[in-house]
C-alpha cells in the first residue's frame, strides 16, 4: 500500500491527503509531526534528505513535491479527467494555476500565518505593524489576482468542475483563516467557490483535513512548550529578519 508521510498542520500535505481521500486511494498514514521536529529523525532522513512532508513512497518509489504527487496519484489511479483534464489548453490551465500559486499565494498566505501564530512565540514580541501590514497587503493582492485572473466567473478555478488547482489554493487559503482572520470578508465571490469546494470534497473530509489546524490555541501550546524550540528558532528568525 503506499505510504503518504504527512503533517495535516502543512497546506501541501492536505492537499495530498485530500486528494488521497477523494480518490478513495487507499494509503497508509504516515504522521511525521513537524513540531516535535520529527522531520529531522535519522528515519525520516532515509527516506528524504530534503526533511520537508509530504512525501509519498509507493513501493520502493518515493516522490516529495506535493504537486508532483499529486499529478502521480491521478495519474496512477486513472482520477476523472476534470482533476488533470488531457485537454491540451485545459491542461495548461492547471499547470498555469500550480506554478504561480508557489510564489503567490502559498507565499502570502504562509507568511500571515507565520506572522500571527509563529512571530509571538519565536520573537517573544508582538509583530510589528508595518510587517504585517506589507503581509497582508500582499495577501490581498494574491488573493485579488485568485479572483480576477483564475477564477473569473467560472464555478471552478479551470471551469466547470473542481480540478488540482482548486484543491491546492483552498488548502493555502485556510491556513491564515485558521489563526482567526477572515480572509473572505467582503469576497462573495471567493466564499461561493469555497462552499463548491467543500461541496465537491464533503464537509466531513473538509473539517478532517483542518481539524488541527483549526485548533489553533494547542498547536501553539505545543510548540511554545516543545523542547524543539530552540532548534527551530534560528531558521525562523531568518525568515521573521
Ligand atoms: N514545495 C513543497 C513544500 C514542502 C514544504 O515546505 N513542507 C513544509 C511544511 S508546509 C515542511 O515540511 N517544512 C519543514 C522544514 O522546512 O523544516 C511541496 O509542495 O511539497
Amino acid at each position: 500500500m503506499m505510504e503518504l508521510y504527512l503533517d495535516l498542520v502543512s497546506q501541501p500535505c492536505r492537499s495530498v491527503f485530500l486528494l488521497a481521500k477523494v480518490l478513495r486511494i487507499p494509503f497508509e498514514f504516515k504522521l511525521i509531526q513537524l513540531s516535535a521536529g520529527q522531520h529531522y529523525s535519522e528515519e525520516f532522513g532515509k527516506i528524504s534528505i530534503v526533511r520537508k512532508v509530504p512525501v509519498m513512497k509507493d513501493g520502493s518509489f518515493i516522490l516529495t513535491e506535493s504537486i508532483a504527487i499529486m499529478q502521480y496519484m491521478v495519474q496512477k489511479y486513472q482520477a476523472a479527467d476534470h482533476w488533470y483534464p488531457a485537454d491540451l489548453q485545459q491542461r495548461a490551465r492547471v499547470n498555469e494555476y500550480l506554478s504561480w500559486q508557489h510564489t503567490n499565494l502559498r507565499a502570502h498566505g504562509s507568511k500571515v500565518f507565520l506572522y500571527r501564530a509563529m512571530y509571538p512565540i519565536i520573537m517573544d514580541a508582538p509583530v510589528p505593524a508595518e510587517k504585517m501590514n506589507v503581509a497582508l497587503e500582499d495577501l490581498k493582492k494574491s488573493l485579488n489576482l485568485l479572483e480576477e485572473k483564475f477564477l473569473q466567473n467560472k464555478p471552478f478555478i479551470v471551469g466547470d468542475k473542481i480540478s488540482l488547482p482548486d484543491l491546492v489554493a483552498i488548502v493555502e487559503i485556510m491556513q491564515p483563516v485558521c489563526t482567526g482572520l477572515d480572509v473572505f470578508e467582503g469576497r462573495p465571490k471567493l466564499i461561493a467557490w469555497r462552499d463548491r469546494v467543500k461541496k465537491e470534497l464533503g464537509e466531513k473530509l473538509f473539517d478532517e483535513a483542518n481539524e488541527v489546524m483549526m485548533n489553533m490555541s494547542s498547536l501553539q501550546h505545543t510548540m511554545q512548550n516543545s523542547k524543539e524550540l530552540e532548534m527551530f528558532k534560528p531558521m525562523f528568525q531568518k525568515l521573521f529578519s
